[in-house]
């Protein structure tokens, strides 16, 4: 296990407001990490920061064995560099089938299958992804009328395709019935097996059957950092999240 993402002292202002203030965050190469905290703590921008969606005023954010800058590539070349992002809201191709979704993300150019696309069967190749997200006897329903637990699977089924080293996920367990939650936890934790993947997530519950180390930010910067329990019983987090309601809800 080693360091996969090194995020050093960095901070990012909108306008005159901070919205990440010196932070600093490192996750291994495999690892599941949560991280949680209030709303405005900075969690999404710290996602953006990381794919490239916008740049730190300060600070660095180093990748991979060659320790490679992110603030100097461009979100293609983060992606490109096998840094996956799943957004809240899913963003499937809805008139599309589960199977031509999966077989579009195949296609994509980090996809490992890209090249050998002509030797294999396409076909086989999107049902085995459909089987890492409990998707296989779907292979022929549209996107849009699979439920919404079920089209964020198919999305984070379409970004495991590509192999990703590092896969950031943001709360993905919202609007989710507990029985899809629950499922999703499952294709995290065993996603997690071989990569890194940080998930942002609210809901306490799920955060919980996650079991891994949680960092939790507050004002732009780490508050706390360890087992769920660890940072549970830090007086500073009950303080500024957990005695307020939008730990269930959000
Ligand atoms: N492009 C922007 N311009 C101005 N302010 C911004 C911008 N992006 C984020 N912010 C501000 O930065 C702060 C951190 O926002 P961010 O969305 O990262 O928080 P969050 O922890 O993800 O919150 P939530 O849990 O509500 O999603 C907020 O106060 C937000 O209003």
């Amino acid at each position: 296990m080693s360091a996969l993402l090194e995020v050093s002292g960095v901070s990012k202002s909108f306008d005159s407001f901070k919205a990440i203030d010196n932070l600093s965050f490192s996750v291994n190469e495999p690892e599941l990490r949560a991280i949680i905290g209030p709303n405005g703590a900075g969690k999404t921008t710290f996602m953006d920061l990381v794919t490239g969606k916008i740049r730190p005023d300060t600070g660095s954010i180093r990748y991979g064995e060659l320790s490679r800058d992110l603030t100097k590539m461009s979100e293609a070349q983060i992606a490109r560099a096998g840094i996956g992002r799943k957004f809240q809201k899913p963003t499937v191709f809805e008139d599309q089938t589960v199977g031509e979704n999966l077989t579009m993300a195949l296609a994509a150019p980090r996809s490992p299958f890209a090249v050998l696309f002509r030797r294999v069967d396409a076909r086989a190749a999107a049902r085995e992804a459909a089987a890492r997200v409990g998707l296989e006897d779907r292979m022929g329903t549209p996107a849009g009328i699979l439920s919404h637990g079920q089209k964020q699977w198919l999305e984070i089924g379409m970004l495991l395709a590509q192999e990703p080293r590092l896969l950031l996920v943001d709360e993905p367990a919202a609007g989710m019935t507990s029985a899809e939650r629950e499922r999703t936890t499952e294709m995290l934790v065993e996603a997690a097996k071989t990569r890194a993947v940080v998930v942002i997530e609210h809901d306490m519950e799920f955060v919980r059957r996650l079991n891994c180390r949680v960092t939790v930010l507050h004002e732009g910067h780490a508050l706390a950092e360890g087992s769920l329990d660890h940072v549970c019983a830090d007086p500073r987090v009950i303080d500024v999240y957990l005695g307020r309601s939008e730990t269930t809800d959000a």
